[in-house]
Protein backbone atom coordinates (compact mmCIF):
# COMPACT_ATOMS: atom_id res chain seq x y z
CA UNK A 1 0.00 0.00 0.00
CA UNK A 2 1.29 3.27 -0.71
CA UNK A 3 0.48 6.06 2.10
CA UNK A 4 1.75 9.38 1.06
CA UNK A 5 2.82 11.81 3.44
CA UNK A 6 0.12 14.24 3.98
CA UNK A 7 -0.94 17.99 5.39
CA UNK A 8 -4.13 18.23 7.17
CA UNK A 9 -6.47 18.32 4.28
CA UNK A 10 -10.29 19.56 4.36
CA UNK A 11 -13.39 17.07 3.22
CA UNK A 12 -15.69 18.09 0.94
CA UNK A 13 -18.95 20.02 2.49
CA UNK A 14 -20.66 17.92 5.33
CA UNK A 15 -24.02 16.85 5.77
CA UNK A 16 -25.59 15.93 9.06
CA UNK A 17 -24.15 12.20 10.03
CA UNK A 18 -21.76 12.92 7.78
CA UNK A 19 -18.02 12.10 8.82
CA UNK A 20 -15.91 15.21 9.98
CA UNK A 21 -12.99 13.11 10.73
CA UNK A 22 -10.92 10.91 8.87
CA UNK A 23 -8.18 9.11 10.12
CA UNK A 24 -6.15 7.11 7.54
CA UNK A 25 -2.85 4.66 8.07
CA UNK A 26 -1.34 7.43 10.66
CA UNK A 27 1.69 6.42 11.94
CA UNK A 28 4.48 8.62 13.83
CA UNK A 29 7.83 8.22 14.69
CA UNK A 30 10.28 9.59 17.51
CA UNK A 31 13.48 9.36 18.05
CA UNK A 32 14.79 8.32 21.82
CA UNK A 33 18.10 10.21 21.25
CA UNK A 34 18.52 13.67 21.25
CA UNK A 35 21.90 13.61 19.20
CA UNK A 36 20.17 10.93 16.59
CA UNK A 37 17.14 13.23 16.47
CA UNK A 38 19.09 16.63 15.37
CA UNK A 39 21.06 14.25 12.89
CA UNK A 40 17.97 12.82 11.15
CA UNK A 41 16.58 15.93 11.23
CA UNK A 42 19.60 17.14 9.15
CA UNK A 43 19.49 14.17 7.28
CA UNK A 44 15.54 14.59 6.62
CA UNK A 45 15.58 18.40 5.29
CA UNK A 46 18.25 17.34 2.62
CA UNK A 47 16.80 14.10 1.29
CA UNK A 48 13.69 16.23 1.23
CA UNK A 49 15.63 19.18 -1.14
CA UNK A 50 16.59 16.15 -3.40
CA UNK A 51 13.08 15.13 -3.35
CA UNK A 52 14.34 11.69 -1.97
CA UNK A 53 12.89 11.43 1.33
CA UNK A 54 11.28 7.61 1.83
CA UNK A 55 9.45 7.18 4.85
CA UNK A 56 8.40 3.32 4.02
CA UNK A 57 12.51 2.80 4.75
CA UNK A 58 13.03 0.87 8.03
CA UNK A 59 13.52 2.84 11.40
CA UNK A 60 16.46 4.06 12.33
CA UNK A 61 18.46 3.52 15.05
CA UNK A 62 16.94 4.70 18.50
CA UNK A 63 13.44 5.39 16.18
CA UNK A 64 10.22 3.86 17.54
CA UNK A 65 6.97 4.15 16.50
CA UNK A 66 5.09 6.22 18.44
CA UNK A 67 1.77 5.41 16.06
CA UNK A 68 1.50 3.18 13.73
CA UNK A 69 -1.22 2.72 11.19
CA UNK A 70 -4.08 4.11 12.96
CA UNK A 71 -7.52 4.27 10.69
CA UNK A 72 -11.14 5.33 11.84
CA UNK A 73 -13.70 8.09 10.92
CA UNK A 74 -15.50 10.59 13.33
CA UNK A 75 -19.48 11.34 12.14
CA UNK A 76 -20.66 15.04 13.08
CA UNK A 77 -21.96 14.95 16.87
CA UNK A 78 -20.10 11.69 17.74
CA UNK A 79 -17.79 11.63 20.81
CA UNK A 80 -14.72 9.18 20.62
CA UNK A 81 -13.00 8.49 23.51
CA UNK A 82 -9.24 7.64 22.79
CA UNK A 83 -8.13 5.45 26.05
CA UNK A 84 -4.70 3.89 26.39
CA UNK A 85 -1.64 3.64 29.12
CA UNK A 86 0.58 6.03 29.36
CA UNK A 87 2.99 6.63 26.14
CA UNK A 88 0.70 4.71 24.31
CA UNK A 89 -0.09 7.62 21.93
CA UNK A 90 -2.69 9.57 22.37
CA UNK A 91 -1.55 12.83 22.82
CA UNK A 92 0.29 12.15 19.83
CA UNK A 93 -2.66 11.66 17.67
CA UNK A 94 -4.46 14.68 19.11
CA UNK A 95 -1.26 16.78 18.68
CA UNK A 96 -1.16 15.37 14.69
CA UNK A 97 -5.07 15.89 14.69
CA UNK A 98 -5.10 19.66 15.80
CA UNK A 99 -2.34 20.28 13.09
CA UNK A 100 0.40 20.90 15.80
CA UNK A 101 2.56 17.81 13.91
CA UNK A 102 2.64 16.31 11.19
CA UNK A 103 2.48 12.40 10.42
CA UNK A 104 5.29 10.12 8.98
CA UNK A 105 2.69 8.05 7.33
CA UNK A 106 -0.77 8.74 6.40
CA UNK A 107 -3.68 11.01 5.90
CA UNK A 108 -6.05 13.20 8.21
CA UNK A 109 -9.14 14.81 6.86
CA UNK A 110 -11.26 17.52 8.72
CA UNK A 111 -13.99 19.10 7.93
CA UNK A 112 -14.40 22.19 9.53
CA UNK A 113 -12.66 23.43 12.77
CA UNK A 114 -11.03 21.99 15.23
CA UNK A 115 -10.20 23.39 18.64
CA UNK A 116 -7.52 21.59 20.38
CA UNK A 117 -7.77 21.59 24.11
CA UNK A 118 -4.41 19.30 25.02
CA UNK A 119 -2.85 20.92 27.67
CA UNK A 120 -4.64 22.72 30.88
CA UNK A 121 -4.51 26.06 29.99
CA UNK A 122 -3.95 25.29 26.63
CA UNK A 123 -1.87 27.06 24.51
CA UNK A 124 -2.37 30.13 26.98
CA UNK A 125 0.95 32.43 27.19
CA UNK A 126 2.01 32.95 31.33
CA UNK A 127 3.12 36.03 30.96
CA UNK A 128 -0.63 37.33 29.34
CA UNK A 129 -3.35 38.17 31.02
CA UNK A 130 -6.84 35.90 31.11
CA UNK A 131 -8.24 38.99 29.06
CA UNK A 132 -5.09 38.56 26.23
CA UNK A 133 -5.26 35.27 26.02
CA UNK A 134 -8.79 34.79 25.59
CA UNK A 135 -8.36 37.34 22.49
CA UNK A 136 -4.72 35.40 21.29
CA UNK A 137 -6.57 31.98 21.93
CA UNK A 138 -9.85 32.48 20.10
CA UNK A 139 -8.38 34.44 17.08
CA UNK A 140 -5.91 31.42 16.68
CA UNK A 141 -9.43 29.18 16.79
CA UNK A 142 -10.56 31.36 13.60
CA UNK A 143 -12.68 33.59 15.45
CA UNK A 144 -12.36 37.42 14.32
CA UNK A 145 -12.68 40.18 17.19
CA UNK A 146 -15.88 41.37 16.90
CA UNK A 147 -16.70 37.82 17.03
CA UNK A 148 -14.67 37.54 20.54
CA UNK A 149 -15.98 40.86 21.72
CA UNK A 150 -19.39 39.60 21.20
CA UNK A 151 -18.69 35.73 23.21
CA UNK A 152 -16.06 37.88 25.99
CA UNK A 153 -18.29 37.96 29.06
CA UNK A 154 -19.95 34.64 28.51
CA UNK A 155 -16.52 32.85 28.49
CA UNK A 156 -15.34 34.85 31.30
CA UNK A 157 -18.52 33.88 33.28
CA UNK A 158 -18.24 30.45 32.22
CA UNK A 159 -14.84 29.54 33.44
CA UNK A 160 -15.76 31.76 36.99
CA UNK A 161 -12.13 33.73 36.65
CA UNK A 162 -13.90 37.24 37.97
CA UNK A 163 -11.17 39.99 38.51
CA UNK A 164 -8.69 37.75 38.03
CA UNK A 165 -9.35 38.11 34.51
CA UNK A 166 -6.79 41.10 34.16
CA UNK A 167 -4.17 39.22 35.51
CA UNK A 168 -1.57 37.19 34.40
CA UNK A 169 -2.30 33.51 33.21
CA UNK A 170 1.12 32.68 35.52
CA UNK A 171 -0.75 33.68 38.60
CA UNK A 172 -3.44 31.38 38.08
CA UNK A 173 -4.39 27.64 39.88
CA UNK A 174 -4.00 25.16 37.27
CA UNK A 175 -7.63 24.80 37.76
CA UNK A 176 -8.63 28.33 36.93
CA UNK A 177 -6.32 27.78 34.06
CA UNK A 178 -7.43 25.34 32.58
CA UNK A 179 -11.63 26.44 33.60
CA UNK A 180 -10.53 29.25 31.02
CA UNK A 181 -8.89 27.30 27.93
CA UNK A 182 -12.27 24.93 28.37
CA UNK A 183 -14.64 27.98 28.30
CA UNK A 184 -12.48 29.77 25.60
CA UNK A 185 -12.45 26.61 23.05
CA UNK A 186 -15.85 25.68 23.68
CA UNK A 187 -16.54 28.95 22.86
CA UNK A 188 -15.60 28.90 19.18
CA UNK A 189 -18.09 26.39 18.62
CA UNK A 190 -15.95 24.21 16.89
CA UNK A 191 -16.82 21.29 14.56
CA UNK A 192 -14.53 18.82 16.25
CA UNK A 193 -13.05 19.36 19.80
CA UNK A 194 -9.88 17.65 21.18
CA UNK A 195 -10.21 17.22 25.00
CA UNK A 196 -7.21 15.88 26.48
CA UNK A 197 -7.78 15.38 30.48
CA UNK A 198 -8.81 18.24 31.10
CA UNK A 199 -12.37 17.39 32.40
CA UNK A 200 -10.81 15.89 35.10
CA UNK A 201 -10.05 19.16 36.40
CA UNK A 202 -12.32 21.83 38.85
CA UNK A 203 -14.82 20.69 41.06
CA UNK A 204 -17.70 18.43 40.87
CA UNK A 205 -19.82 21.78 39.91
CA UNK A 206 -17.77 22.78 36.94
CA UNK A 207 -16.94 19.50 36.20
CA UNK A 208 -20.68 19.14 35.69
CA UNK A 209 -21.29 22.47 34.08
CA UNK A 210 -18.46 21.19 31.41
CA UNK A 211 -20.81 17.72 30.64
CA UNK A 212 -24.03 19.86 30.52
CA UNK A 213 -22.28 22.16 27.69
CA UNK A 214 -20.91 19.07 26.37
CA UNK A 215 -24.07 17.65 25.76
CA UNK A 216 -25.50 21.22 24.22
CA UNK A 217 -22.47 21.17 21.78
CA UNK A 218 -23.11 17.75 20.28
CA UNK A 219 -26.99 18.89 20.55
CA UNK A 220 -25.75 21.06 18.26
CA UNK A 221 -23.51 19.07 15.84
CA UNK A 222 -20.05 19.88 17.70
CA UNK A 223 -17.49 16.54 17.67
CA UNK A 224 -15.25 15.35 20.29
CA UNK A 225 -11.96 13.41 21.22
CA UNK A 226 -11.76 12.60 24.25
CA UNK A 227 -8.49 11.63 26.08
CA UNK A 228 -8.98 10.31 29.84
CA UNK A 229 -7.42 7.75 31.93
CA UNK A 230 -10.57 7.61 33.66
CA UNK A 231 -13.21 4.77 32.09
CA UNK A 232 -16.01 6.33 34.12
CA UNK A 233 -15.36 9.79 32.03
CA UNK A 234 -14.92 7.86 29.02
CA UNK A 235 -17.95 5.77 29.08
CA UNK A 236 -20.37 8.93 30.30
CA UNK A 237 -19.32 11.03 27.73
CA UNK A 238 -18.99 9.06 24.20
CA UNK A 239 -20.65 6.57 21.79
CA UNK A 240 -16.98 4.88 20.44
CA UNK A 241 -13.55 4.52 21.09
CA UNK A 242 -10.21 3.48 20.18
CA UNK A 243 -7.95 1.94 22.21
CA UNK A 244 -4.12 2.09 21.36
CA UNK A 245 -1.53 0.32 22.77
CA UNK A 246 2.43 1.11 22.07
CA UNK A 247 1.19 3.23 19.28
CA UNK A 248 -1.02 0.30 17.79
CA UNK A 249 -4.87 0.61 16.91
CA UNK A 250 -6.37 -2.99 18.99
CA UNK A 251 -9.60 -1.84 18.66
CA UNK A 252 -12.25 0.70 17.36
CA UNK A 253 -15.75 0.42 17.97
CA UNK A 254 -18.68 1.01 20.38
CA UNK A 255 -17.79 2.61 23.58
CA UNK A 256 -18.49 -0.35 25.89
CA UNK A 257 -16.76 -3.11 23.58
CA UNK A 258 -13.46 -1.13 23.44
CA UNK A 259 -13.51 -0.16 27.21
CA UNK A 260 -14.26 -3.99 28.65
CA UNK A 261 -11.42 -4.78 26.38
CA UNK A 262 -9.29 -1.95 27.67
CA UNK A 263 -10.06 -3.00 31.20
CA UNK A 264 -9.34 -6.62 30.78
CA UNK A 265 -5.83 -5.60 30.13
CA UNK A 266 -5.58 -3.23 32.78
CA UNK A 267 -6.98 -5.10 35.44
CA UNK A 268 -5.01 -8.43 34.00
CA UNK A 269 -1.84 -6.22 34.39
CA UNK A 270 -2.41 -5.58 37.65
CA UNK A 271 -3.21 -9.26 38.82
CA UNK A 272 -6.22 -7.85 40.67
CA UNK A 273 -9.13 -8.05 38.48
CA UNK A 274 -10.49 -9.69 35.41
CA UNK A 275 -13.84 -8.34 33.75
CA UNK A 276 -16.30 -9.99 36.53
CA UNK A 277 -13.67 -11.75 38.22
CA UNK A 278 -11.63 -11.02 40.97
CA UNK A 279 -9.48 -12.58 43.24
CA UNK A 280 -6.85 -11.45 45.67
CA UNK A 281 -4.53 -13.08 48.59
CA UNK A 282 -6.08 -12.97 52.23
CA UNK A 283 -3.66 -10.08 53.83
CA UNK A 284 -0.93 -10.39 56.50
CA UNK A 285 -1.91 -10.92 59.62
CA UNK A 286 -0.89 -7.18 61.34
CA UNK A 287 -3.24 -5.54 57.93
CA UNK A 288 -6.27 -7.71 58.18
CA UNK A 289 -9.20 -6.24 60.09
CA UNK A 290 -10.61 -10.40 60.79
CA UNK A 291 -11.72 -10.54 57.65
CA UNK A 292 -10.59 -10.19 54.34
CA UNK A 293 -12.13 -10.68 50.87
CA UNK A 294 -10.67 -13.02 49.00
CA UNK A 295 -12.63 -13.30 45.40
CA UNK A 296 -15.60 -12.09 44.15
CA UNK A 297 -17.31 -13.47 41.17
CA UNK A 298 -20.87 -14.86 39.74
CA UNK A 299 -21.71 -18.12 39.69
CA UNK A 300 -25.23 -18.87 36.89
CA UNK A 301 -27.83 -21.45 38.53
CA UNK A 302 -26.05 -25.09 37.60
CA UNK A 303 -23.17 -23.40 40.41
CA UNK A 304 -20.83 -22.79 36.70
CA UNK A 305 -18.82 -19.57 37.27
CA UNK A 306 -19.48 -16.88 34.80
CA UNK A 307 -17.84 -13.79 34.46
CA UNK A 308 -20.94 -11.80 32.99
CA UNK A 309 -24.29 -12.49 34.20
CA UNK A 310 -27.24 -12.33 31.62
CA UNK A 311 -30.40 -9.99 31.99
CA UNK A 312 -33.86 -11.85 33.93
CA UNK A 313 -31.66 -14.98 34.48
CA UNK A 314 -30.92 -16.37 38.42
CA UNK A 315 -27.67 -15.40 39.45
CA UNK A 316 -25.40 -15.95 42.46
CA UNK A 317 -23.04 -13.21 43.53
CA UNK A 318 -20.20 -14.84 45.74
CA UNK A 319 -17.77 -12.93 48.10
CA UNK A 320 -15.10 -15.37 48.92
CA UNK A 321 -13.79 -14.45 52.14
CA UNK A 322 -11.09 -15.54 54.81
CA UNK A 323 -12.61 -15.36 58.59
CA UNK A 324 -9.73 -15.15 61.11
CA UNK A 325 -12.26 -14.95 64.93
CA UNK A 326 -15.74 -15.89 65.30
CA UNK A 327 -17.78 -12.94 63.58
CA UNK A 328 -21.53 -12.22 64.66
CA UNK A 329 -24.00 -10.72 62.63
CA UNK A 330 -21.68 -8.93 60.07
CA UNK A 331 -23.40 -6.10 57.81
CA UNK A 332 -22.79 -6.80 54.36
CA UNK A 333 -23.40 -3.74 51.72
CA UNK A 334 -23.08 -3.85 47.97
CA UNK A 335 -24.10 -0.46 46.20
CA UNK A 336 -23.95 -1.18 42.06
CA UNK A 337 -23.40 1.52 39.94
CA UNK A 338 -24.59 1.75 36.52
CA UNK A 339 -20.84 2.98 34.65
CA UNK A 340 -22.97 4.97 32.00
CA UNK A 341 -24.44 7.20 34.70
CA UNK A 342 -21.57 8.18 37.04
CA UNK A 343 -21.57 8.33 40.55
CA UNK A 344 -25.22 7.38 42.19
CA UNK A 345 -26.06 4.00 42.89
CA UNK A 346 -28.85 2.21 41.04
CA UNK A 347 -29.55 -0.64 43.41
CA UNK A 348 -28.66 -1.27 47.33
CA UNK A 349 -28.27 -4.27 48.54
CA UNK A 350 -27.49 -4.88 52.57
CA UNK A 351 -28.18 -8.39 54.36
CA UNK A 352 -29.05 -5.91 57.52
CA UNK A 353 -31.77 -4.35 55.47
CA UNK A 354 -32.99 -7.54 54.23
CA UNK A 355 -33.16 -8.96 58.11
CA UNK A 356 -31.28 -11.69 57.10
CA UNK A 357 -28.12 -12.27 60.10
CA UNK A 358 -24.47 -13.79 58.62
CA UNK A 359 -22.49 -15.02 61.41
CA UNK A 360 -19.20 -16.35 60.53
CA UNK A 361 -17.05 -18.72 62.11
CA UNK A 362 -12.80 -18.73 61.50
CA UNK A 363 -12.02 -20.46 58.46
CA UNK A 364 -13.13 -20.10 54.32
CA UNK A 365 -16.11 -18.75 53.74
CA UNK A 366 -18.28 -17.73 50.81
CA UNK A 367 -20.81 -15.16 51.44
CA UNK A 368 -24.05 -15.84 48.80
CA UNK A 369 -26.18 -13.61 47.33
CA UNK A 370 -29.09 -15.10 45.44
CA UNK A 371 -30.76 -13.27 42.69
CA UNK A 372 -33.54 -15.01 41.33
CA UNK A 373 -33.79 -12.67 38.50
CA UNK A 374 -30.85 -10.48 37.84
CA UNK A 375 -33.03 -7.06 36.86
CA UNK A 376 -30.12 -5.10 34.96
CA UNK A 377 -30.18 -4.09 31.05
CA UNK A 378 -27.20 -5.37 29.04
CA UNK A 379 -24.58 -2.82 29.74
CA UNK A 380 -21.07 -2.48 32.10
CA UNK A 381 -21.30 -2.19 35.96
CA UNK A 382 -19.74 -1.33 38.56
CA UNK A 383 -20.09 -2.64 42.18
CA UNK A 384 -18.65 -1.45 45.73
CA UNK A 385 -18.72 -3.82 48.72
CA UNK A 386 -17.65 -2.95 52.35
CA UNK A 387 -18.39 -5.65 54.82
CA UNK A 388 -18.33 -4.67 58.53
CA UNK A 389 -18.96 -5.79 62.21
CA UNK A 390 -22.00 -5.50 64.43
CA UNK A 391 -20.24 -2.41 65.97
CA UNK A 392 -19.79 -1.11 62.02
CA UNK A 393 -15.99 -1.15 62.06
CA UNK A 394 -15.35 -1.88 58.44
CA UNK A 395 -13.46 -5.43 58.01
CA UNK A 396 -12.85 -5.35 54.98
CA UNK A 397 -14.09 -3.60 50.97
CA UNK A 398 -13.79 -3.97 47.37
CA UNK A 399 -13.71 -0.71 46.37
CA UNK A 400 -14.86 -1.34 42.32
CA UNK A 401 -15.69 -4.67 40.78
CA UNK A 402 -16.30 -3.78 37.32
CA UNK A 403 -18.79 -6.76 35.45
CA UNK A 404 -20.92 -7.02 32.42
CA UNK A 405 -24.44 -7.75 32.15
CA UNK A 406 -25.06 -9.64 28.45
CA UNK A 407 -28.48 -10.05 27.56
CA UNK A 408 -30.36 -12.96 26.62
CA UNK A 409 -33.09 -11.12 24.13
CA UNK A 410 -35.71 -10.58 26.74
CA UNK A 411 -35.04 -6.79 27.11
CA UNK A 412 -35.78 -4.51 24.95
CA UNK A 413 -36.45 -0.57 25.08
CA UNK A 414 -36.37 -1.05 29.37
CA UNK A 415 -34.02 -0.09 32.13
CA UNK A 416 -35.15 -2.79 34.45
CA UNK A 417 -35.88 -6.85 34.31
CA UNK A 418 -39.47 -7.30 35.27
CA UNK A 419 -40.11 -11.13 36.39
CA UNK A 420 -43.42 -11.74 34.96
CA UNK A 421 -46.03 -14.50 33.73
CA UNK A 422 -48.67 -14.52 31.02
CA UNK A 423 -51.87 -15.76 31.27
CA UNK A 424 -55.67 -15.89 30.20
CA UNK A 425 -58.21 -16.47 32.09
CA UNK A 426 -61.52 -17.49 30.15
CA UNK A 427 -65.08 -16.56 31.97
N1 LIG B 1 8.62 14.90 20.77
C1 LIG B 1 8.87 13.64 21.11
N2 LIG B 1 10.09 13.10 20.93
C2 LIG B 1 10.37 11.84 21.25
N3 LIG B 1 9.47 11.00 21.79
C3 LIG B 1 8.22 11.47 22.04
C4 LIG B 1 7.88 12.80 21.72
N4 LIG B 1 6.57 13.00 22.05
C5 LIG B 1 6.14 11.83 22.56
N5 LIG B 1 7.13 10.91 22.56
C6 LIG B 1 7.05 9.50 22.96
O1 LIG B 1 6.02 8.91 22.17
C7 LIG B 1 5.29 7.96 22.94
C8 LIG B 1 3.83 8.35 22.93
O2 LIG B 1 3.68 9.53 23.70
P1 LIG B 1 2.27 10.23 23.97
O3 LIG B 1 2.54 11.45 24.78
O4 LIG B 1 1.57 10.40 22.68
O5 LIG B 1 1.53 9.12 24.83
P2 LIG B 1 0.17 9.26 25.67
O6 LIG B 1 -0.62 8.02 25.37
O7 LIG B 1 -0.47 10.56 25.41
O8 LIG B 1 0.73 9.20 27.14
P3 LIG B 1 0.08 9.83 28.51
O9 LIG B 1 -1.15 9.04 28.81
O10 LIG B 1 1.16 9.58 29.52
O11 LIG B 1 -0.17 11.28 28.27
C9 LIG B 1 5.91 7.96 24.32
O12 LIG B 1 6.85 6.91 24.36
C10 LIG B 1 6.60 9.31 24.40
O13 LIG B 1 7.72 9.23 25.27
Amino acid sequence: MTISISEKQELPPSKDNEVVLSIEGVSKKFCRSLKHSLFYGIQDITTDLVGLRNNERDLRNQEFWALDNVSFELRRGEALGLVGKNGSGKSTLLRIIAGLIKPDRGQVRVRGTVAPLIALGAGFNPILTGRENIYANMSILGLSKQEIDERFDEVVEFAEIGDAIDAPVQSYSSGMAARLGFASAIHTEPDILLIDEVLAVGDIKFQSKCHRKLSELRQQGTSFILVSHNSQIVLGVCDIAVYLFQGQQLKFGDIYSVISQYERHIFASNYEQTLGVLKRPAKQATESNGLDITSLYFKNSQGQQISSPVSGEPVDLIIGCQVNKKLNNIITRINFYDTKFGTSPIQFLSNYNDKQQLTLTEGQHEIVVRMPYFCFKPGLYDLKIVIRNDALFTLDYVESFRFQVDSNGSMTNCEFYQPRLWQIISY
